[in-house]
This record gives C-alpha cells, structure tokens and sequence, in this order.
C-alpha cells in the first residue's frame, strides 16, 4: 500500500472528482459518514458525552458531517467550530447548513475563555486540522489542543491528529493532538511512523474513501506500507529437484571474545531461513561455541579473541558482517583492508557498521545495493545527528544516494530506505526490544539473499517476517520471555502464515467494529 505525501493526497481528491463524477461534498460525505458508523458500531447509542471539534477547513466539513450523524442518531453530542480563521471552505460551508437545517447551531470557539468543559469520560473527536496543516498551531488553537490533551481524554483523530503534518517533523509536541485512535483517509502517513509522534499516535486504521487508484498509480510514490499483501507475492517457491548448492551459501563474519553469541545467532538463522550452507567466520575462541551450538553451520577461525586476518577459504554467495565482531584496532585494520578488496554482496551490521562510520571513505568501495541494518545510535555514527525525524530521513537517503548502498533504519517501526524509496514495515512489537534481535535479522537477510532474493526484496521481506515472529509469539507468550532465539523459534509461523487468512485493513487495532 502507498503512503502518499500531502500534496500527492490533495492531487488525488482533485482527480477523483474531477474523473469519477463524485462531487467533493459527496465524497466528504461519504468519508466522514464511514468515521461516524466506525463509532455508530461500537458506541451502540450509548449517551457518553462527544464533543466534535471541527476547524474551517474540510478537515472541519468532516467534522459537522459525523456531528449531524451522531445528533440524527440520538447521541449526546456538542459541535463547536474552532474559529482560528475566517477563511471557509464550500465543503465545510454546506455541512455546516445542512447541520443548522437540522436544528442544531454549532458553538463558535474564538478565544480561550470559550473553550467547552471536557472530561476525561467524555469523547473527543478531533476535525481541527487535517491535511491542510501549513503551520504549526498557534493562539488559542494551540491553548485548545493543550486543553483537550490536559484532559487525557479518548480522542477520535479524523485522518490526522490536529496539528501532525502528514509527511514532515512538527517537532513542537504541545501543538499536537494526542489521539487515542486515529481514521486516516486512504492510506496511512509516514508521520505515523516517526518516533517524534509517538505521543500523539495510538492505535490507528485506514478508512478506504475510494480515491483513484489509476491516478494515484501515475504519481509514483515513492512510500510504502509493507503489509502481508506486499510481502506474500515475493515469497520463492521451492523447486522439488532442488539441493543445498541452490540455496546458496551464507557468511557470517563476527564475533570477539565474549561476542560469540551474535554471530551464533545470525549464524543460527541463516539457515533457519533457508540459506543452503552457512560458515562462520569467527576469531578461534569462538570454534568450540559455534561448532556445539550449530551442527549444521561450517567454522573458519581467524585470530585468537578478535578477527584481524579476514582471510577465509569459502567462496561465498553472501557476506553478513558485523554481529559482535568489535572495534579493536587490529579488527579495523582487517576490516578495512577486506572492504576495499571484497566484491561479494553485503549485509553490514553493528560494529561492521560503526567502523564504516569511522572512515567514510570505505563506503565508496560496498558492492552497489550493499544492505546496511543500523539501530538508532548506530545510524547517528554513519549519518550525523539528525535535528528531527525528518531530517534523519533524509539524511539516509542521501547517504542510500551517495553510496549505492539501502539502509534498514531498525525502530519500533522499521524503513527501508534505498535511494528516495520507503518501504514502512508493518510487523514487529516490544517483544524485540531484547538483546540479539538485531543479529537476528542480520542472519535472515543474508540467508535470503543467499537463496536467490535480490537485495531490496531480502531487506523488506527479512524486516517483515523478523516482526511478524514478534507478533505471533507474543499472543502466545507474552513480550518479556521473548528472547532472540524465540525469533528463531516463529520463523516458521512466519512464513506459514503468509500462506493463511487473507489481511484485514492495515490497522493497529486490536478490535473489528461489531455489524
Ligand atoms: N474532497 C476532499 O478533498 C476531501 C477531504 N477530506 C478532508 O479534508 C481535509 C483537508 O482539508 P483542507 O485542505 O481544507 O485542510 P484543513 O486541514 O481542514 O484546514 C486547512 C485550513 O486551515 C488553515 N491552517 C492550516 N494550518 C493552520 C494553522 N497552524 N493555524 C491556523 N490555520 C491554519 C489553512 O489556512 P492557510 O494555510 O490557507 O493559510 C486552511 O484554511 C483532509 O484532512 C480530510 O479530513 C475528506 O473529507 C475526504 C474528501
Ligand atoms: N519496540 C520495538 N518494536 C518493534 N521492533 C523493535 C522494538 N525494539 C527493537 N525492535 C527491533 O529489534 C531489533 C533490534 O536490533 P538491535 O538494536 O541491533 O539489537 P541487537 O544489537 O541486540 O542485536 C531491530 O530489528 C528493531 O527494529
Ligand atoms: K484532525
């Protein structure tokens, strides 16, 4: 699914009327009578108090629609027009007739003395600001938002939480809404994913409000929201006569004293992913570990607790290099030589990648589409410090430009970014938050370059199904017995479920609205 930036969003209204014969009035209708039965389903008449909030924009028209549908539905309900303008849209002008033809007169709000009493068991929906958002909100807006946040109560955001830009950094967190649930037209925003936002977004879901999706086609987003629809049709069946030569071979190079561990684990699921053969590259206290914890992986050794030589015998398909190999000095010398010198694909992680950084120059030499899966701090070292999310963005994307090279930005919300492309993964869950897990993911994605996946695709489909273990596990066991080996352990749910019940809207709900 794409996430498309505001201007792309306000093209594709425009064409969707323009080409399909829908008026802009109905097509708010529409939109905004879907939010109304989102909540209609669950509130069941039930008199909570609702106040709608609508600005003059149609962020606003969206907003006196669900107010005539609640009033029309006997709810207990108070409409106000937050009036930071004297500008009105058509749209929002005729909702707002068509609510006074009702009888009922939304209260204006020009000042802070007029702000209605909220309380924290009463229901919010926020319609102040959408997709028209073109500065931060100030005045008394702004006194309203930290009102209504002061508040803590449930607030329905309609497709973006008031004074949240759809695709770019409001790093100013007291001028946005925080919202308990957010219906977002059309397709999710990247804003959702940036960890800037993470107060003001909860859970949300994407109300489908039918715009054009050959026009959206020819905008070419460059955004994507990675979901099971996505990643099913890159999955490689296999072929009966097949053997462990066309599965390929991985690499992992890692490891120090007392680091063994990391590069077991990547090792571990090289194979577990399907890589034909996996060796391990590892200083020589590692041999003894690596050769009891996995039968089924070869062992090259190199110098006694830290690599230094970089000189192994296996040809492989794959190099995945980086989990617990260390920064001594000698590692660095080794590692830089073998950089300039190596033509095999790469997948660089953790320390790999904090020597990268330490000498940028070296980047120049990463075979092209080279994958590089930094965690937050790792990224910092490689790309400098960002001032907002934003702006990390587009840092990585200049560095992907630069270098040939696709980043793996590892979050609660993981992007792959190759070039100007994003790919949003859907999966994942706190349960990750454990140490290992990175190495993890660095073992899958060199295991699926191994068989045959191209570099992109075994990055987004890697990140995918390293969270989707995650979402799995954690309905059966819980976030904090989830260790990195468990992700080893659901790799196989993982990919069985690919092939189970069709995906539901992407949403971060746990509940389907009752019919
Ligand atoms: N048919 C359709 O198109 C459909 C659209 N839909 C709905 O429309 C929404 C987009 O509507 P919209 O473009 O009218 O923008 P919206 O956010 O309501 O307000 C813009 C107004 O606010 C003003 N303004 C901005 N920032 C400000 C600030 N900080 N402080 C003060 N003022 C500020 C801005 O002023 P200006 O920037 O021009 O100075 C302008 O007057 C979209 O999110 C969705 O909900 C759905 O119904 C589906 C069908
Ligand atoms: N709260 C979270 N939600 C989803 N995924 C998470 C969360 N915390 C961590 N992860 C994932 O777990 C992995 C952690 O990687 P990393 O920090 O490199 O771990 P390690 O260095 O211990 O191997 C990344 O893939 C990251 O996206
Ligand atoms: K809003």
């Amino acid at each position: 699914m794409y996430i498309l930036n505001s201007k792309q969003i306000a093209k594709a209204d425009k064409a969707t009327i323009n080409t399909n014969g829908i008026s802009s009035v109905d097509l708010m209708e529409n939109a905004a009578t879907l939010c109304f039965q989102w909540l209609h389903s669950r509130l069941q008449g039930q008199q909570i108090k609702i106040h709608v909030f609508c600005g003059i924009g149609n962020n606003g028209g969206d907003g006196l629609v669900m107010a005539r549908h609640l009033h029309q539905h006997g709810y207990n309900v108070s409409c106000y027009v937050v009036n930071f303008s004297d500008k009105r849209t058509n749209e929002f002008l005729t909702n707002y007739n068509r609510l006074k033809e009702i009888g009922e007169w939304p209260e204006v709000i020009s000042h802070e003395n007029e702000f209605p009493e909220v309380k924290f068991e009463d229901i919010v929906i926020d319609a102040i600001f959408g997709n028209g958002l073109s500065r931060k909100p100030a005045g008394f807006s702004k006194k309203l938002i930290q009102y209504i946040n002061s508040t803590k109560v449930f607030t329905l955001a309609i497709d973006i939480p008031s004074g949240m830009y759809s695709d770019k950094s409001n790093t100013d967190s007291s001028t946005i809404l925080n919202a308990g649930h957010t219906l977002t037209f059309q397709c999710p925003k990247l804003a959702f994913f940036l960890p800037e936002n993470k107060e003001a977004i909860n859970t949300w879901e994407v109300i489908d409000i039918g715009l054009d999706q050959n026009f959206i086609e020819t905008l070419k987003p460059a955004s994507h929201f990675i979901g099971k629809n996505e990643i099913k049709p890159l999955y490689k069946p296999r072929d009966k006569w097949s053997h462990k030569g066309t599965f390929g071979h991985s690499l992992i190079i890692g490891g120090s004293f007392g680091k063994i561990g990391a590069v077991t684990l990547a090792s571990k699921a090289a194979l577990k992913i399907g890589s034909g053969l996996v060796t391990a590259y590892t200083p020589k206290c590692g041999y003894n570990i690596l050769q009891i914890a996995i039968p089924e992986a070869m062992v090259e050794v190199d110098d006694d607790n830290a690599l230094k030589y970089f000189n192994f015998k296996t040809k492989p398909t794959v190099i995945g290099i980086g989990p617990g190999m260390g920064t001594s000095e000698k590692t660095k010398l080794g590692f830089e030589k073998f950089i300039s010198e190596n033509k095999t694909p790469l997948v660089i992680d953790a320390d790999a990648i904090n020597l990268l950084a330490l000498n940028p120059n070296l980047a120049t030499h990463l075979p092209k589409n080279s994958i590089l899966t930094p965690h937050p701090k790792e990224l910092e070292r490689l790309i400098g410090t960002w001032k907002n999310d934003t702006d990390k963005i587009k840092r990585a994307q200049k560095y992907s430009k630069e270098n040939n090279v696709i980043i793996v930005i590892k979050d609660a919300h993981t992007i792959v970014v190759n070039g100007n492309e994003l790919f949003v993964n859907s999966t994942g869950n706190q349960a990750l938050a454990t140490a290992g897990s990175g190495d993890v993911l660095t073992g899958i994605i060199t295991g699926l370059i191994a068989q045959g996946y191209e570099n992109l695709i075994a990055a987004i489909y890697g990140v995918y199904l390293h969270g989707k273990t995650a979402d799995i596990a954690s309905q059966e066991i819980g976030f904090e017995a989830f260790t990195a080996s468990t992700i080893l352990d659901y790799l196989p749910d993982a990919i069985l479920d690919l092939f189970k019940q069709e995906q539901q809207q992407p949403q971060q709900t746990e509940e389907e609205p009752e019919n």
